[in-house]
């Protein structure tokens, strides 16, 4: 069993669980009137590369990044260096992220919120907009032919969905959905390595008026020219900002 598997096994127990504390009908109720921030145009009105700044204490392959960890003073940096948009892992058991950091980013940032997490139950969308996430990470291995209805419901509740990709085949998955904002995962999620040349190997399956993200490896300056120079509207990065946090300038 991979990573990924193993994630998406615990995931779905934790919704179990999840569903008997909050009824779905609570959780619809929850989401009702909530504001919603508009990634898109944060993604497609930046001025250069859309940087999508990502706010995560640990991951699977790297343990944990940043032992410190403070959400709202990373907010607070992200916001000051003008970053486009933010991503908030919410995975608890291996990301050791949660639900509750959306909501503590939001109250310092006027910026709009991707929830990072792995989606497996419908469930899992109302719950996103009730914490109080503007964007929602649909990932097309994980999600398979259910991809397109959950892109739907997703778009009817007003959030704006991010699809991610990583491999040729996946992009099958995504004709169906067609969907607005292609995420391009430069790691593997099935042995985690990443290369950030790989956002140019998937970029010529996708049909070009679409806003593609380049997610994931992405190191500094000479990375982010690349991507430029590839023509992608955004870049997702994660650990190097966490690492860099006191002198944020050295990755760019
Ligand atoms: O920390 P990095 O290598 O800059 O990567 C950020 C982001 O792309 C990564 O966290 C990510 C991409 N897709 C995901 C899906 C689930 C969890 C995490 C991810």
């Amino acid at each position: 069993m991979n990573i990924l598997d193993k994630i998406v096994e615990k995931k779905i127990e934790q919704i179990a669980e999840e569903k008997r504390q909050v009824s779905i009908e609570e959780m619809i109720k929850r989401a009702e009137g909530k504001i919603i921030r508009d990634f898109t145009s944060a993604i497609r009105d930046a001025e250069g590369l859309a940087i999508i700044s990502e706010i995560k204490k640990a991951s699977p392959s790297q343990g944990i990044i940043k032992e410190d960890f403070d959400p709202v003073a990373t907010a607070k940096i992200y916001e000051e260096q003008g970053f486009d948009a933010f991503s908030v892992l919410t995975e608890k058991h291996f990301f050791l992220g949660d639900d509750s950091y959306i909501e503590m980013v939001k109250a310092v940032s006027s910026k709009p919120i991707l929830r990072k997490d792995f989606i497996v139950d419908e469930y899992q969308i109302y719950q996103t907009k009730a914490i109080g996430g503007d964007a929602i990470l649909l990932i097309a291995s994980v999600l398979k032919e259910k991809l397109p209805e959950y892109y739907r419901k997703s778009v009817e509740l007003g959030l704006h969905p991010l699809v991610e990709i990583h491999s040729e085949k996946e992009v099958a998955y995504i004709e169906k959905a067609d969907p607005m904002i292609i995420g391009i995962n430069n790691r593997d999620l099935e042995t985690f390595t990443t290369d950030v040349r790989h956002t140019e190997k998937i970029l010529k399956y996708l049909p070009k008026d679409r806003l593609v993200i380049s997610e994931s490896g992405i190191k500094g300056a000479e990375d982010l020219k690349y991507l430029k120079s590839l023509g992608v509207s955004g870049a997702l990065i994660g650990e190097s900002l966490m690492r860099n946090l006191k002198d944020i300038k050295k990755v760019f």
